[in-house]
């Protein structure tokens, strides 16, 4: 074996060490809805200000990452590209959502995500550095403790990310979900998205997801057509590479119990890190 080899396996090894951190900082009672645990480079990770990220844009990945999956690289490194100037590279924040507004937890524990997390910003940081050819983004990794994107985005605004233009990484289904007004009680209109999550110059960044759960991608762009008015005017809509149709975290896990090889869906860091935890077996 070279060192090549050998690589993932340290880097799962190096960041399960810091699992006992990320447990009592999750678990802290004073923690706030929001908080950035980990910052990449390191060195970056001082508690942010809302001026430290004045003017500019923030890719926003929120996810359950149970666990990371290639798509998910794929999507953040897509919305990079999407939003670069001459002038600004963008940087990203891997949000965790500890709740969801309409699945049960289910292993990994928070913690263990968030080490993968930052396993995923590695590897995210390395690639985009590689295909642009310029230095490494900053990447933020996050938990929340919102479900709704609405709640999420008030809780980012009140810790450090006042000043930015966020940008929110989806995939169809969550748009559709975000789009819908039953989570939107009493009045049941999309006003709080329109005052929240599209506030100043935010946009979102959906990405198709053909398939047979999601709809073929003539559905999804017939559903983009009819959006209401003033989400069109923030809408960005990508279509996903097609290698990663059917990535999804629900698949990996399924491949892991079913003693299959992951490496298809996620990172090889990744895939170390979940055979050194045991998880999804
Ligand atoms: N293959 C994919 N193509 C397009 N979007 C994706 C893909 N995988 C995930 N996403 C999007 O990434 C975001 C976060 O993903 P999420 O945590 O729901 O992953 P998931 O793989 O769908 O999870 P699970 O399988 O556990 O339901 C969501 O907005 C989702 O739509
Ligand atoms: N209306 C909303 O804001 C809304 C609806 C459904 C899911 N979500 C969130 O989207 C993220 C991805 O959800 P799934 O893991 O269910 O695909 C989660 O953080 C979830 O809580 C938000």
């Amino acid at each position: 074996m070279d060192n090549d080899d050998t690589a993932p396996m340290q880097s799962a090894l190096a960041v399960r060490a810091l699992l006992p951190t990320f447990r009592a900082a999750i678990s802290s009672d004073s923690a706030p809805g929001f908080r950035v645990l980990r910052s990449f480079p390191r060195g970056d990770d001082e508690p942010k200000t809302n001026s430290s990220n004045d003017g500019k844009t923030v890719c926003v990945l929120d996810s359950s990452f149970n666990p990371p999956t290639k798509a998910h690289m794929h999507l953040a490194l897509r919305a990079l590209r999407h939003y670069t100037t001459p002038t600004q590279t963008p940087s990203l924040l891997l949000l965790l959502a500890t709740a969801n507004a309409d699945k049960k937890a289910v292993p990994a524990a928070p913690e263990q995500r968030v080490a993968m997390m930052c396993l995923l910003a590695d590897e995210l940081r390395s690639n985009a550095a590689t295909v642009d050819n310029r230095p490494a983004c900053h990447v933020d990794v996050g938990v929340t403790t919102s479900a709704r994107f609405i709640d999420k985005c008030a809780d980012l605004q009140t810790n450090g990310y006042a000043g930015s233009r966020l940008v929110w990484i989806m995939g169809f289904d969550t748009l559709i979900r975000l789009l819908d007004t039953k989570y939107y009680p009493p009045e049941h209109t999309l006003a709080p998205v329109h005052d929240t999550l599209l506030a100043g110059s935010n946009r979102i960044l959906a990405f198709g997801r053909p398939g047979d759960t999601f709809g073929d991608t003539v559905t999804q762009q017939a559903y983009y057509s009819a959006v209401d008015g003033k989400v069109a005017e923030r809408l960005d809509v990508l279509e996903a590479d097609e290698s990663t149709a059917g990535i999804s975290s629900s698949a990996v896990r399924g491949a892991v119990a079913r003693g299959e090889a992951v490496d298809g869906g996620v990172c090889e860091s990744i895939a170390a890190f979940i055979r050194t935890e045991g998880l999804y077996l």
